[in-house]
């Protein structure tokens, strides 16, 4: 870790620069500080009071580290301009690369992730020489720097059990594509890459290259923004562009997830971007500081009041905490609003096969039974579709894909209604857990009424069967519902189990370790927020059926 003196030194030299530059402004109000003793890098803080809708920076797009603004794109305007004719989409959304249009296709890095990978890869071999220099110098530019969870060993990574946020890390997809999509280019222009002797660096081996991939991946995953084009040109209403808001979604996230997987179209030419000043500031789920992007430069702007002392807050999006650890290497306590858990179909098929006591199916021949109606709603196409089984609900930066068993990555997300930051930042109403993803009450509603049906004799016997009367039809709807419930809050029950702490464990370990911090801490964090969830749904499942029982 620096001394706090060379990382003052740093933040001074970072600031007189960015002034330097023609057309950045900087309020005259706002301190960068050193908010290390609290695991909080750098920040921006106000020193007096400002007022909303202040301009508290603003960033030309000229000292953006972009495409547009780069040295090597200039240098290799090949491979940072073939993403339009090299690429072509297929109906199934599949990339297909179009080998007749050039020989070099391999070299094209169609995804704006990609390219500003390349771009920081050649500045970080040149920074001695970059015009960057300054703004370069206070980057982590060390693994130990970050606590994103590609960092994270297997040991750290254990306190993350029961959450599925360990397989979401695709570190090794991440180093497919840059062995795949990265080394070939610096490789074959090894000669532009490692030109700058001022910089000390010589040609690195390929895993010394793959861990500076990582390294700068995960900077843009945490830093990088997402550029828009002027706001004036966009469609959304004036007002709607001016607050930085967009119509139909709240708040515009200017900021991707960057996992090592495109999310970009291959004919969209969205541009990535370091945007110097903007990834000072910290974020939270209750922000204060708005970027909006016009056509010459972005500016950030305050959205309420901010008193002497208080830290300009940007916002990240509505992330759990699991996500925010994973992308951005924290978590703080207003991000478990957004908490989710995920509860994989296996789980819901266990619970409804072994674990649920059908009172009305006879011991013997009941899980055969029950098990017979699942594999036939598995195999109903239609039925498979509908409930998103046939897809990867998870996250597509999963490591282990499932090659055999279609549904073997199917799930539900458990969330709360937690609603959007209103325009000042902040979020005015509670979040709360107010039913079940429509799908899983869905498909345990569909299971249960078939098997309740196949054991009841009155269904099975001959097709003159006297008509059901209202109170009989009342009474088996009720029956539906009351075990679905049944179903649904053992599931979650299982869930919990999934974890090795209980919340009782996680509540003293945070209230009587004090000890616990760093990983350990942000872990817990992370596991006690996706309990508390489910606790919250339990007590939602068991609050209905009490009504129905009543
Ligand atoms: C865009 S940078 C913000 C500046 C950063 N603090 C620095 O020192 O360079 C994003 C990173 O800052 C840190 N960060 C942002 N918001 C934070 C918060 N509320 N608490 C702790 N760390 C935060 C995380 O490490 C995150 O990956």
């Amino acid at each position: 870790m620096d001394s706090s003196s060379d990382f003052d030194t740093q933040s001074t030299a970072f600031l007189d620069w960015f002034k330097a530059q023609p057309g950045t402004q900087f309020h005259p109000s706002l301190r960068i500080v050193d908010l290390r003793d609290r695991s909080a890098g750098r920040g921006i803080i106000a020193t007096q009071d400002i007022a909303p809708d202040t301009e508290l920076f603003t960033i030309p797009r000229s000292i953006i580290i972009s495409e547009e603004t780069s040295t090597l794109a200039k240098k290799l305007p090949g491979i940072f301009s073939k993403e339009e004719t090299t690429r072509t989409t297929t109906t199934s959304g599949d990339i297909d690369i179009d080998l007749d249009d050039d020989d070099d296709f391999e070299e094209s890095v169609p995804d704006s992730w990609l390219n500003l990978i390349l771009i920081l890869l050649y500045e970080s071999l040149h920074h001695k020489t970059s015009k960057w220099f300054p703004y370069l110098s206070i980057l982590p530019q060390r693994s130990e720097s970050f606590n994103t969870l590609m960092f994270w060993d297997d040991r750290d990574l254990l306190g993350l059990s029961g959450s599925a946020i360990p397989s979401k890390i695709g570190k090794e997809s991440a180093t497919r594509m840059f062995t795949e999509r990265i080394l070939p280019v610096v490789k074959r222009h090894s000669d532009l890459f490692y030109s700058d002797p001022d910089s000390g660096t010589t040609e690195l081996s390929d895993t010394a290259l793959l861990e500076r991939c990582h390294i700068i991946g995960s900077l843009i995953m945490s830093y990088a923004f997402d550029l828009q084009p002027d706001q004036d040109s966009d469609s959304g209403s004036e007002e709607d562009t001016e607050m930085g808001e967009n119509d139909d979604d709240g708040w515009i996230e200017d900021r991707g997830d960057h996992n090592g997987s495109s999310n970009t179209s291959a004919h969209t030419k969205s541009t990535m971007g370091m945007v110097p000043m903007a990834d000072v500031l910290n974020a939270d789920a209750e922000f204060n500081a708005h970027l909006s992007h016009g056509d010459d430069s972005l500016t950030m702007t305050s959205l309420r009041e901010i008193k002497a002392g208080q830290e300009v807050l940007n916002y990240y999006g509505p992330l759990p905490n699991g996500e925010l650890l994973r992308r951005y290497g924290y978590t703080t306590p207003k991000h478990s609003r957004y908490d989710v858990v995920e509860v994989p179909w296996s789980l819901v098929k266990t619970v409804i096969v072994s674990d649920y006591k059908w009172s009305s199916l006879p011991s013997q021949k009941g899980p055969t039974m029950v098990k017979k109606i699942l594999t036939e709603i598995e195999r109903d196409s239609d039925f498979r579709f509908e409930l998103g089984l046939d897809m990867n609900n998870f996250d597509n930066t999963k490591d282990n894909e499932a090659d055999v068993d279609p549904t073997a990555n199917a799930g539900f997300i458990l969330e709360r209604d937690s609603g959007d930051p209103d325009d000042q930042g902040l979020c005015p109403v509670d979040a709360k857990f107010i039913s079940f993803p429509e799908e899983l009450v869905d498909v345990v509603r569909h299971v249960v009424t078939m098997v309740l049906s196949a054991s009841d004799p009155t269904q099975t016997q001959s097709k003159n069967k006297p008509a059901k009367s209202k109170s009989n039809k009342n009474e088996e709807v009720k029956k539906i519902k009351t075990t679905t419930l049944e179903i649904l809050s053992l599931v979650v029950r299982r869930r919990l189990d999934q974890y090795p702490t209980t919340i009782q464990d996680d509540e003293n370990l945070l209230l009587l370790d004090k000890t616990t911090t760093g990983r350990a801490r942000m872990a817990i964090d992370v596991r006690l927020g996706e309990k508390r969830l489910l606790v919250e749904a339990l007590e939602w499942t068991e609050g209905k059926l009490a009504k129905y029982r009543e």
